[in-house]
């Protein structure tokens, strides 16, 4: 699989390598307290949403978590985010979130809008993220959002100083290259928020190709944590085999 995503470039992803970087993210993985990141999140959101004065998302993230994001040219390939702002402290911090689309595998119809797609997220519970801000995706996206304008849409910007939440660029992290190991990983999370913080899912950007029936679940995502402390100027680095063996195991 990895062989078919990014060719002879994979033959560095031996045993001992796959092995290693599994158990590390297992290790952080297992770490994460999920009230401390719903609280982390909640209280982002929150100055996100109160800000009285001209601050921007970014402006504000740096204010918060001591961080930014930007995203350029790339290490490994084409676009890649970086840290372009004060450091990730510690293994286990939020780092970013992966925008986009849910469907739910062999139910929505992601036919059409996987083709030449590598935007494509798998989460265990059979739910699928399409992350890509162009083309077809872009527009079942919007479509989407029509039916539920609160959430955001701004990440579809190329611009990410249009965007009102400074944490969605998960999708154009990039798989480690050759010489390095990954520093972010990925991780299930829901975003659920009660009557009181209603307005907070105005920052959450994901929207549901279908109804479900009971909208008190809140929105399924994936959000980015760190593996270890990141320095600025580093670019994010995650492993995509994580998610394939996830799949396999599911
Ligand atoms: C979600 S995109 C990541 C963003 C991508 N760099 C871009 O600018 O569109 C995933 C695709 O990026 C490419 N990619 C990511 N990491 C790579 C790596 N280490 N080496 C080669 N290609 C990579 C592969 O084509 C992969 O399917």
């Amino acid at each position: 699989m990895l062989k078919y995503l990014f060719g002879h470039r994979s033959s560095y992803l031996n045993n001992e390598t796959i092995d290693k970087v599994q158990s590390l993210c297992r290790t952080i993985e297992n770490k994460i307290d999920q009230n401390i990141l719903h609280q982390q999140i909640s209280q982002l959101f929150n100055c996100l949403l109160n800000c009285q004065s001209n601050k921007s998302p970014r402006m504000i993230l740096q204010e918060q978590m001591n961080f930014s994001l930007n995203k350029s040219l790339s290490q490994t390939h084409a676009q890649g985010i970086f840290i372009d702002y004060g450091e990730i402290t510690k293994a286990g911090q939020l780092v970013a979130i992966y925008p986009g689309t849910i469907y739910r595998r062999h139910i929505d119809p992601l036919l059409l809008p996987s083709i030449r797609n590598t935007f494509l997220l798998s989460r265990k519970d059979d739910l699928i993220i399409d992350g890509r801000d162009r083309g077809i995706s872009r527009s079942i996206y919007l479509s989407c959002h029509a039916r539920y304008p609160l959430y955001d849409r701004t990440w579809l910007s190329n611009d990410i100083f249009l965007h009102k939440n400074p944490l969605t660029l998960g999708h154009y992290i990039n798989h480690f290259p050759f010489n390095g190991l990954p520093n972010v990983t990925y991780y299930e999370f829901d975003f659920y928020f009660d009557d009181n913080d209603y307005d907070l899912y105005r920052f959450v950007p994901n929207v549901r190709y279908a109804d479900i029936d009971n909208e008190e679940k809140g929105m399924p995502s994936t959000v980015l944590i760190s593996l270890r402390p990141i320095k600025q100027g580093e670019e994010l680095f995650s492993c995509y085999l994580n998610v394939i063996q996830q799949e396999k195991r599911s």
